[in-house]
């Protein structure tokens, strides 16, 4: 079901291991061929286009693409208390850990008299995505909203797909969760074509607005929709591409194969083309965990979905000779979620340079933080936590330096400027300052 990438007796470099280790082959820059026509449709159709899209994609031609207040208000009403409960823990969790990430302005005095402060300036306005295709996603728009009001954003709109089942409209789980959190601009719109309305702004049939463009668009999504997000960028600004997920878990003899197994199949339940890998310098663990798989796998719910994402190209269980190889595989892989479960899991934790998170012992299993961690789920994807990190307060907030010297402090760097100036050949530069201190045009 699973197949074995056997690297003991070698060397382990994490560069040099990219291209050796398992994940699905350029899945977005595939789709991206996909997305560009659809992105088009958009950018010339509208709203017609999106009802157009929504039925071909979603099986659905939505009679609202903005959902009413009604709806929202309904959907909340109408939820079973336990997931309503399960919510407000959830959002309670995440506010504590982004409530503690916003940033506050510093001031430098550079010298007596010039300092440099940085502010940090909400974005204005931002597109979040929840996704609602094989699975529906109530907890993403936690995930998203929290962080997003933490940094003090004005206007927050979130999309879903829409579900045929429930009249076209996003799954009722998700109106809720965007009731709880006092979101209002809410769309029935999913895949590419939501991160495209996001961008560009969409209009209806008759010329009125449906949707502005957004300054930013966040949030996790398929491969279309971490598509959508690459052929955007610049439009618009984005998080981490957030694409089907990943779990690697690094692990000694020591480690308890049923729990290994159990997280494995927990994110392959997600998509056909999650990742799952065990890293392990145990080959007796690695024995162990794959007859958990063939015991677990048959008993879970989405057995099909979880034995093709074990089976994929993605997925392995990889032996390494040592602690060293653990770290060589985690750094050169830079999962979304890693799990450490060896001996000293916290010392080899704090020794991981890439990763979008990562979970520490036997009692921090992923699914945890997935919903009631505190931490956030929306994580970087295909190795690209190697440069970004999850979804953050950071995430929406701009940092504006503002630069205030004297008189006196201008004057006593000015030689230094100038001579920079005329070094780069920029001589006006020089000038401006000569301007006003004297000894220049
Ligand atoms: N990295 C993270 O932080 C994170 C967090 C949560 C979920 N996820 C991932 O999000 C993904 C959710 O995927 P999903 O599919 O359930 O929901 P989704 O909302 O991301 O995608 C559904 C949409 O995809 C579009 N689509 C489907 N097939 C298409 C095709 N052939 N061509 C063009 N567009 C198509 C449709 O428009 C549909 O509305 C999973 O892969 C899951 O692993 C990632
Ligand atoms: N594992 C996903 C992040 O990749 C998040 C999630 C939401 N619901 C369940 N899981
Ligand atoms: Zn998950």
């Amino acid at each position: 079901m699973i197949r074995r990438l056997d690297l003991r007796g070698r060397a382990l470099h994490a560069r040099e291991l990219r291209g050796t280790l398992p994940r699905a082959e350029a899945d977005v820059e595939k789709a991206l061929a996909v997305v560009r026509p659809v992105v088009e449709q958009v950018r010339t159709g509208g709203a017609g286009a999106l009802r157009d899209l929504a039925e071909r994609f979603d099986g659905v031609r939505p009679e609202h693409l903005r959902v009413p207040a009604e709806a929202l208000a309904r959907a909340l009403l109408q939820l079973d208390p336990a997931v309503r409960a399960a919510l407000e823990e959830s959002v309670r969790r995440a506010r504590r850990v982004h409530a503690d990430q916003r940033r506050r302005p510093t001031t430098t005095q550079v010298v007596p008299g010039g300092t440099v402060t940085e502010r940090w300036v909400p974005v204005a306005r931002v597109g979040l995505y929840a996704p609602g295709g094989v699975a529906v996603y109530p907890s993403s728009v936690v995930m998203n909203v929290v962080p997003a009001q933490e940094a003090g954003v004005a206007e927050l709109v979130v999309v879903s797909p829409p579900q045929r089942e429930h009249g076209g409209l996003p799954h009722p789980t998700v109106l809720a969760a965007c009731a709880m959190l006092g979101v209002e601009e809410v769309y029935a719109v999913g895949g590419a074509q939501a991160v495209a309305m996001l961008a560009l702004g969409a209009s209806e049939e008759d010329g009125s607005v449906l949707c502005a463009p957004v300054d930013m668009v966040t949030g996790p999504g398929n491969r279309y929709v971490a598509a959508a997000k690459r052929l955007l960028r610049g439009v618009v600004g984005i998080d981490a591409e957030a694409g089907p997920t990943e779990v690697m878990v690094l692990a000694d003899d020591g480690a308890d194969a049923v729990l290994v197994a159990a997280d494995m199949v927990s994110q392959a339940e997600h998509d056909d083309v999650a990742a799952a890998v065990l890293v392990t310098t145990s080959p007796a663990l690695a024995d162990r965990v794959e007859v958990e798989l063939e015991r677990q796998v048959p008993a879970t719910k989405h057995a099909e979905r979880v034995r093709t994402a074990l089976a994929g190209p993605q997925s392995a269980l990889v032996l390494v000779d040592d602690e060293e190889g653990l770290l060589a595989v985690a750094d050169g892989y830079g999962a979304e979620h890693l799990e450490v479960q060896t001996v000293d899991a916290a010392g080899l934790a704090a020794r991981v340079r890439s990763a979008g998170a990562v979970f520490v012992g036997p009692s921090s299993p992923v699914s945890l933080g997935d919903y009631c961690a505190g931490s956030n789920h929306v994580l970087p994807t295909g190795g690209t936590s190697r440069f970004s990190g999850g979804l953050s307060v950071q995430t929406f907030l701009r940092g504006v330096h503002v630069v205030e010297y004297s008189a006196a402090a201008l004057a006593e760097v000015a030689p230094h400027v100038v001579a920079l100036a005329e070094a780069e050949d920029l001589p006006a530069h020089g000038q401006a300052i000569t301007a006003r201190t004297g000894g220049g045009a």
